[in-house]
């Protein structure tokens, strides 16, 4: 079955809302220019929380076929929780995506995979697409064993999740080596790890789910080095930090395909 490419902005703690609102008009104007067919090429990005309702406003206004979503959201519902922001709040905004699990929650948040998967089903639960982000650490990369540490989130992150939610979700293949580094993994290491996670969904669930999941790489993506690694079969779209910042940049990686 045919899955349509994902290109997935993460801006990280960058840019505040009025930067947010000329960001992404200047996106919509490059790829009107590019003529892009966002049918063929999907286009989100992530901002941060502060400049979603900005985003919103400019998206719905000139009516841009932008997707947009979180870096984050809460695995509670409501209530004393200071400082967090609910599944319905985002979907209040509009917001179809939200990132979980990032590198960066898990690294300095100390994000389990036991928290990813109560966040990727509140995700669910109110009808906006996760991203969930996986991937390894340099020193599980140099020991070899990248594969079986990335099957690990994948398989917490899922937990009792039913095979037609895992079929609309995304994950994110990101090694922690390749990201901000410049440092982007080869399209052979880009597929040994998102060729296991599509096998991995099989043996979880069944081919049909598997061949349904959208998966990206992530890590250190730019303009010239994003065409050979989505000529890799398991690679869906890539998850684009740095890079998305930049309007011309980000609508190229879209454009990818010329
Ligand atoms: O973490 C990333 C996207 O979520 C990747 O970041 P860079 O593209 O800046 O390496």
């Amino acid at each position: 079955m045919a899955r349509t490419p994902l290109m997935a902005g993460n801006w990280k703690m960058n840019l505040d809302h009025l930067e947010a609102n000329q960001l992404v008009q200047k996106l919509a104007w490059t790829l009107k220019d590019m003529k892009h067919d966002y049918g063929q090429v999907e286009v989100v990005v992530l901002p941060p929380f502060t400049d979603l309702r900005t985003v919103q406003t400019v998206v719905d206004a000139d009516k841009l076929e932008i997707g947009y979503g979180a870096q984050d959201l809460s695995a509670q519902d409501s209530g004393a929780y200071t400082g967090e922001i609910s599944a319905s709040m985002l979907k209040a905004l509009g917001a179809t995506y939200v990132a979980i699990g990032h590198s960066e929650r898990r690294e300095y948040h100390n994000e389990s995979d036991e928290l990813v998967n109560a966040k990727t089903k509140k995700a669910i639960a109110a009808g906006i697409t996760p991203i969930v982000c996986v991937g390894e650490g340099l020193d599980i990369r140099k020991a070899g064993d990248q594969v079986s540490y990335t099957l690990a989130q994948v398989e917490g992150a899922l937990k009792d999740i039913a095979a037609e939610n895992v079929a609309n979700l995304v994950i994110a293949y990101e090694p922690v080596w390749a990201i901000g580094t410049g440092e982007v993994a080869t399209p052979a290491d880009a597929q040994e790890v998102c060729g296991a996670i599509r096998e991995k969904i099989a043996e979880l669930y069944d081919q049909e789910t598997a061949d349904s999941t959208r998966i990206l790489y992530g890590g250190s993506v730019k303009s010239d080095n994003v065409a050979e690694i989505m000529a890799e079969k398991d690679v869906d779209g890539a998850l684009v930090g740095g890079a998305s910042l930049k309007a011309d940049e980000f609508a190229k990686i879209a454009r990818y395909n010329g």
